[in-house]
């Protein structure tokens, strides 16, 4: 038991990306064995990444790969040094640096982004570091991280969600995009990308995201309080970001914004709330699960059991409804679970697994990152007013948020990705090396784990001047920052063909509800600063107490 002590806590450590954890991670082993071979890229599938495109044009890829030089003899040949000479904490055998991370005024796993940062500044812009048994190569140069993203290959693999994949595997449930690998991951991947990344068949959902945001605005109207704050703001943005996804994916409204939400949407609402909050709790601590039914297990299994439960209800539901219908008028646009369902690759187990993991995949970051908009529109007045002229200019009279209006609100926009900059709600990436690599003059070895520090990239003053300030202008086209650095706003989706999935959703829903409120409030905020804390992705710190003053 004793010897599972670090290796676990190694794997909760270095779970950078939340949506992610260890386990059957890397497949280079795999890959090693296999021949090298060239595969032509369909851009489709391999979605689009504009930072990918900024720094290269892709136009074959190299994967699985044979490693073409041992590591040894690249060193020789190239004068570029080998692995060990990475710098980097030295740490004990065995441990590496975990004691570190419980060191009165040490470093926190629950301020991952900050060890990162301090380790960087330590170490330079590629340094290693071994919590556990686990090496984690953590760059902070993007030049160099661009490398890693030259050697996506067409199965990227990153570290599972631990505690969600091990209950599906438990249960023998598929593991879904998220926490699926290799091939298996490309198909689940291929049967839902249409939907997701194209541009037109996500446009044409704005009109229920309209919908969704007018509700969530009357909502927010009911719910202030005598001094016009909203209690449990986050509580509340939450239930707007499951209306949003909800009726993406169901294809019918869950209630949750009603006066009075439905049983059902009440209880979904709790259920999920827990269920993040429990799969932050057993990430981030010993998986003690895995060697017995711990306590918490058997709630997060309570609670993953009732969430598969209704996403199977409304997939039966949907099922139903399909068999029934006639088919001349079921040709739904936008109508993602009936896309899904008409997926021959996919069981009706896979679609029941895709669709819980995009609702879950979608609620915690959209109504995060919302959180932290809200938060800095609020505290910075100046950047609140910009934004509701555009607003103002642009809609005068309240009409809908449309794609074309949209395209005209590029303050709107400039905000979100300010916010992202300052509050990465996802703070690095994570991915495991298909292939050696050169990377700040030090060879990688294929499956190392590696990470760009975003949280560092971003309050970098050298790439970022004034990077504590909120000044959303410096993504505007007529700003002076240059087109690489203005790219390094796309990595916060990830990048190549596993990057987010639902990223023009997320953007395009943001984008409206932001619009909405501030066309509808002025936002104040009166108390202490807020402070970034690590709860599965970047939340606030403490309740964020905004003031929600009605504009006439
Ligand atoms: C603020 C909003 C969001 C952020 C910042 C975000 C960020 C990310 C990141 C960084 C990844 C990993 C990508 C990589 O490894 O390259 C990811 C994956 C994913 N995201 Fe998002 N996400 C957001 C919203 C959403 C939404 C709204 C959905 C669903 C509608 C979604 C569904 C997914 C899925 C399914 C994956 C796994 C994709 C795969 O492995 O193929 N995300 N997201």
């Amino acid at each position: 038991m004793s010897s599972l002590i670090p290796k676990t806590f190694a794997k909760i450590a270095v779970t950078a990306l939340p949506e992610i954890a260890t386990k059957r991670v890397v497949s280079t082993s795999v890959a090693h064995k296999q021949s090298a071979r060239v595969i032509e890229v369909d851009p489709l599938t391999l979605g689009t990444c504009p930072f990918r495109s900024t720094f290269e044009k892709v136009e074959s890829i190299v994967n699985p790969i044979e490693p073409k030089v041992e590591p040894q003899e690249l060193t020789k040949e190239t004068g570029i040094k080998s692995f060990e000479h990475v710098p980097g904490p030295k740490g004990l055998p065995i441990l590496g640096s975990l004691l570190d991370y419980f060191k009165k005024d040490g470093l926190r796993f629950d301020k991952m982004f900050e060890a990162f940062k301090v380790r960087s500044i330590e170490f330079g812009p590629v340094y290693k570091e071994s919590i556990g048994p686990i090496d984690t190569v953590v760059i902070s140069d993007p030049a160099e991280y661009a490398k890693v993203i030259r050697a996506d290959g067409k199965f990227p693999n990153r570290k599972e969600m631990e505690p969600m994949a091990f209950y599906r595997e438990q249960k023998g449930i598929g593991l879904g995009l998220v926490n699926s690998q290799g091939e298996e991951w490309h198909r689940q991947r291929s049967a839902v990308i249409k939907k997701m990344l194209m541009l037109n068949e996500v446009q044409d959902f704005s009109q229920p995201m309209n919908v969704v945001a007018n509700d969530f605005i009357t909502h927010l109207s009911s719910s202030r309080d005598a001094s016009g704050e909203i209690q449990q703001l986050d509580k509340q943005i939450f239930k707007w970001a499951m209306e949003s996804i909800g009726t993406f994916l169901f294809e019918e409204r869950i209630g949750c914004l009603n006066e009075k939400p439905t049983e059902l949407a009440q209880e979904f609402i709790d259920t999920l709330q827990k269920y993040f909050r429990l799969m932050q709790q057993l990430m981030y601590n010993l998986p003690m699960y895995k060697v017995f039914r711990t306590k918490k297990w058997q709630e997060f299994e309570k609670l993953s059991d009732r969430i598969m439960e209704v996403g199977r209800e409304f997939v039966d539901k949907k099922i139903e409804k399909l068999q029934n219908a006639d088919p001349s008028t079921s040709q739904e646009k936008g109508a993602f679970l009936t896309h899904l369902i008409s997926q021959k690759s996919l069981s009706t187990s896979d679609v029941t697994s895709n669709a819980v993991d995009l609702l879950s995949a979608a609620v915690e970051t959209t109504s995060n990152a919302s959180l932290w908009c809200l938060y800095n529109l609020a505290t910075n007045p100046e950047a609140q007013q910009t934004m509701f002229n555009e607003i103002n200019t642009v809609l005068p009279n309240k009409e809908d948020v449309t794609p074309q209006a949209l395209s005209k609100l590029p303050y709107v926009k400039a905000v979100l990705k300010e916010t992202f900059r300052k509050y990465p709600i996802t703070y690095a990436t994570s991915r495991f090396l298909p292939e050696n690599l050169e990377v700040g003059g030090y060879n990688i070895p294929a499956g190392t784990h590696v990470q760009a520090n975003l949280y560092g990239m971003y309050s970098d003053a050298k790439i970022f001047p004034e990077p504590e300030k909120f000044k959303p202008e410096r993504w505007l086209r007529e700003s002076k920052m240059d087109s690489q650095t203005k790219s390094l706003s796309n990595l916060i989706w990830g990048h190549g063909a596993r990057m987010c999935i639902g990223r023009r959703f997320a953007e395009q829903e943001m984008h409206i509800m932001l619009t909405k409120i501030i066309q509808n409030f002025k936002l104040e905020y009166h108390h202490e600063p807020v402070e970034p804390t690590l709860n599965t992705v970047m939340t606030p710190d403490r309740p964020v107490q905004i003031k929600f003053v009605p504009r006439s």
